[in-house]
């Protein structure tokens, strides 16, 4: 992995034209440093602009464009008929609108009692009437989770668990694109902490009761959605702690990276248990959603030009991840990433074990759950 390190400037008195000194880190022991110049301050801040925002906003444009082409020459996954869900609980994060919204949707009209858990209470409660409104039989409520704070994500599942239901499915969808350089409640960068780390603690908290509901002819299932962003992805547990050099394009990529590394880690964990809980990853497609809200300018522009034509509906984007968490087919099968209601191949990234260890290590330390496994403390 290459990162600037450090980068500095140091300016002539006389013509105003210096000297920059960029150090570039390629892995924690090797550091290579070089000297350019003469370069004027105004370059200088337009290289730095440039390759720390444009390289990986590019990178993800064009991973788009790949993903846009897939889409104008392939249909949306056609749901075939799926089994009735009746008696089966499911928590759906972010499930208040966009593709989370559709999933909630389709999961109550098989039977399924869902629990929309979401940090906007009034985007939950409208959701949950709307649906109501739709089939006054669906069995759907609405509860506060916001990612962004662990002790929020630990008050969710324990009055979840104070209520003594099942957990049948547990669809990890939300998530945050592009928003500008914050932190959670603990101190993380928030695509790291809300699109990863709250998911994982999420998921780390509810894996007993989730093991307690599935049966070895009715396993229970954990869906977490991903991206195709997640192929330019680097995974560096240092993001959370970054002062410089702040990518949102690169921040979510890492983010999406990361819960393909943690699924791929948690069915190893699953299967050599023997629990009947299985973990799958999908990557829903380009798909209109407010997820592009953050995206600049222009690029909301080409995104409006082009998103009628090629960009996929809530409902489509939706039901790859419908498909996951129901359908015969996968019963039992774990350890996938889906797209389009197909296996895929994931980032070679993803599949390195070391990686998938190493990142399951340090997100319990984060997330203060001790290790091997991942139990509460
Ligand atoms: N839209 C796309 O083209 C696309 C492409 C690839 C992957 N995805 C993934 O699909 C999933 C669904 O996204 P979408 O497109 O429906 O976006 P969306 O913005 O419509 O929905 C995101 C949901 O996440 C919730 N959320 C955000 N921050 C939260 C927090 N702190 N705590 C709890 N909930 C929070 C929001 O309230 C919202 O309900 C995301 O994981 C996204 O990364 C989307």
């Amino acid at each position: 992995m290459l990162e600037i390190h450090r980068a500095s400037l140091k300016r002539n008195r006389v013509d105003g034209y210096g000297e920059v000194r960029v150090t570039l880190l390629y892995n924690p022991a090797t550091l290579h440093q070089w000297s350019m110049g003469p370069i004027n301050s105004s370059n200088v801040n337009e290289m730095w602009w440039f390759l720390q925002c444009i390289l990986p906003a590019l990178k993800l444009y064009l991973i788009g464009v790949k993903a846009l082409l897939y889409q104008l020459f392939n249909n949306p996954l056609a749901l075939p008929v799926l089994p009735a869900q009746n008696g089966k609980v499911a928590i759906v994060t972010g499930g208040a609108r966009g593709m989370g919204y559709e999933t909630v949707r389709h999961l109550t009209r098989l039977g399924m009692h869902v629990i929309i858990a979401s940090n906007h209470d009034n985007e939950g409660l409208t959701a949950v009437k709307r649906i109501c409104e739709e089939r006054n039989d669906a069995q759907v409520e609405f509860e506060h989770l916001d990612l962004a704070s662990l002790r929020s994500v630990r008050q969710f599942v324990k009055k979840f668990k104070h209520r003594g239901l099942p957990l049948h499915v547990l669809v990890n969808n939300a998530a945050v694109m592009l928003v500008p350089e914050t932190k959670t409640e603990e101190g993380f960068e928030q695509h790291f902490g809300i699109n990863y780390l709250g998911h994982f603690l999420l998921t780390s908290l509810l894996l007993d009761t989730l093991k307690q509901s599935g049966q070895h002819d009715s396993y229970s299932r954990i869906v977490t959605i991903s991206s195709s962003a997640h192929h330019m992805g680097q995974l560096s547990l240092k993001e959370a702690e970054r002062r410089h050099s702040y990518s949102p394009h690169a921040a979510y990529a890492h983010s999406k990276l990361a819960l393909v590394l943690f699924t791929y880690r948690l069915q190893q964990e699953l299967t050599a248990g023997g629990f009947p809980v299985t973990a799958n990853v999908v990557d829903p497609g380009m798909v209109d959603t407010a997820l592009y809200r953050h995206l600049c300018s222009p690029a909301q522009l080409a995104k409006k030009l082009v998103a009628r034509l090629l960009f996929w509906t809530a409902a489509q984007g939706a039901s790859t991840a419908i498909f996951a968490a129901t359908a015969a087919e996968l019963e039992g099968v774990g350890g996938c990433y889906l797209h389009n209601g197909r296996r895929a191949r994931s980032a070679a990234a993803s599949y390195d074990e070391a990686l998938q260890a190493h990142l399951w290590t340090q997100s319990c330390r984060l997330a203060g759950l001790l290790p091997e496994p991942c139990r509460a403390d």
